[in-house]
């Protein structure tokens, strides 16, 4: 017998539970990931690991489960700020009595400075490690998220009327073909284009999106058939249901995710299927919104990559992803008339390697595979409200809430150590987020 050669890298993590995601619907028993730079070097058994590979640090979770990082894929992250706000309202009410509003009174570099770091921490802390925003001031989104060492798809926004980001469709596609300029190419940021929803955005800038994309090859995230209204309100001035204006646009292809979907009739879903688009689920949103529910299963026979979003915090109230696969798992089960529709494995899958097609990276990102970057999470199932396990993927999706996630890893740079943000100081965060509750509220007040 020959010995193994010892090969030299960065960080051993003994996994007692390992969830790779690729090979689907495994569950690994006494599994090691080794680290080199910002990959996976290698997953093997802890005695393979022995044998082959001697680190610099090694991490042991023995009673944890370790899986890919969770890709958030539809938020509004700076809305965290605007958390419980306006509660108990329909979306166009929400919308343009509250929310709107506010952002007129409130949005400006600060406030998204602040507010994504709010959201980041958040998600850190309940084990998101990519996450997909929508909203104003993409650039200092998007430096926000590259400081901390986050993942992030950031859209700039493309709205027909102006804000304080831009005075219309003619400055929100100059200034977003800059940002596209400034930060492709980046590992942590892809940026992208945000044209806010069809009601929100004529032909005429919906088409330039189109070019900017083909032109760039930068993703196109929109909201899209997010309420029975919009559907019936669009017909009724258009002839023709939204999704089939956006595909006569050459809007929906496979650079595109949809997000929301709550309204799927055969055609719709002919569309979207036919053209190779995402559908991004956000169930909590649609749900407390009133808006509707996403057929996903119905989605997912024929064929559509369906990831999913939390939304924005004001919509929701959480970006609590593990929460979010709990209500995404239990709703579909009662949309298909079918217990076995969306089953953890699945919906932990909605949360990892789908998220990361949607976003057009599931070459490096969405499981733990060799050669993959190392973006990794690991949950303790020690406590009480985890016990006993059975099937870790089972407490995962069904009863676990984000809490309990307890280390993560973006690009081989440990954010979360036990239980800690080792790269947001909390401290500081909230005193700056206080701040800005005295002055919303002072304003709300008045
Ligand atoms: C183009 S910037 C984003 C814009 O979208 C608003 N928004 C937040 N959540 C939703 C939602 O569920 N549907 C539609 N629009 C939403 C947000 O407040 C910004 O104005
Ligand atoms: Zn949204």
């Amino acid at each position: 017998m020959t010995a193994d050669t010892i090969t030299a890298a960065d960080i051993r993590i003994n996994a007692r539970w390992l969830i790779p995601v690729e090979p689907e619907a495994v569950v690994l028993e006494h599994q090691a990931v080794i680290i080199q730079g910002d990959r996976i070097a290698a997953v093997v058994s802890q005695a393979e690991a022995d044998r082959r590979f001697r680190t610099r640090e090694t991490i042991d979770l023995a009673h944890h489960a370790v899986l890919p990082g969770l890709i958030n894929v539809h938020g509004h992250a700076a809305m965290s700020l605007f958390r419980g706000l306006a509660d108990d309202l329909p979306l166009m009410t929400w919308l343009n009595d509250h929310i709107w509003p506010a952002e007129g009174a409130f949005v400006d570099e600060a406030f998204i400075a602040d507010g994504t770091q709010l959201a980041m921490a958040e998600m850190l802390r309940t084990g998101t490690t990519t996450f997909s925003d929508m909203y104003f001031f993409p650039e200092i989104a998007a430096q926000a998220a590259h400081d901390v060492g986050m993942r992030a798809q950031i859209s700039f926004p493309l709205l027909d009327f102006p804000t304080a980001w831009g005075s219309g469709p003619e400055e929100y596609l100059s200034k977003g073909a800059a940002f596209i300029e400034q930060w492709q190419d980046n590992t942590y940021i892809t940026p992208a284009i945000g044209p806010h929803a069809p009601y929100t955005v004529s032909d005429g800038p919906l088409t330039q999106a189109v070019e900017l994309s083909a032109a760039t090859g930068a993703p196109i995230q929109i909201h899209l058939h997010e309420t029975e209204f919009e559907v019936v309100d669009a017909t009724g001035k258009n002839g023709q249901r939204p999704v089939a204006r956006m595909a006569g646009l050459g809007l929906l292809g496979p650079n595109t995710q949809c997000v929301h979907m709550t309204q799927v009739d055969d055609e719709d879903l002919r569309a979207v299927a036919d053209s190779g688009a995402h559908v991004i689920h956000c169930p909590e949103s649609n749900l407390k919104l009133a808006s509707g529910l996403c057929p996903v299963q119905r989605l997912a026979d024929a064929g559509v990559n369906v990831a999913i979003g939390t939304d924005g915090a004001a919509s929701n109230n959480d970006l609590d992803l593990f929460g979010e696969l709990r209500t995404a798992a239990m709703i579909a089960k009662v949309v298909a008339g079918d217990a076995s529709a969306l089953s953890a494995h699945q919906a932990l899958a909605m949360a990892t390697l789908n998220g990361a097609k949607a976003l057009g990276r599931d070459h490096e990102l969405g499981s733990l595979v060799a050669g993959k970057l190392a973006d990794i999470i690991a949950v303790d199932l020690s406590d009480p409200f985890l016990q006993p396990v059975y099937d870790p993927a089972s407490h995962l999706v069904y009863s676990n809430h984000g809490r309990a996630v307890s280390h993560s890893w973006i690009n081989g740079v440990p954010q979360l150590q036990d239980g800690k943000l080792t790269r947001i100081d909390v401290a500081d965060l909230m005193l700056r987020v206080d701040s800005w509750k005295q002055r919303i509220r002072k304003q709300q007040a008045q």
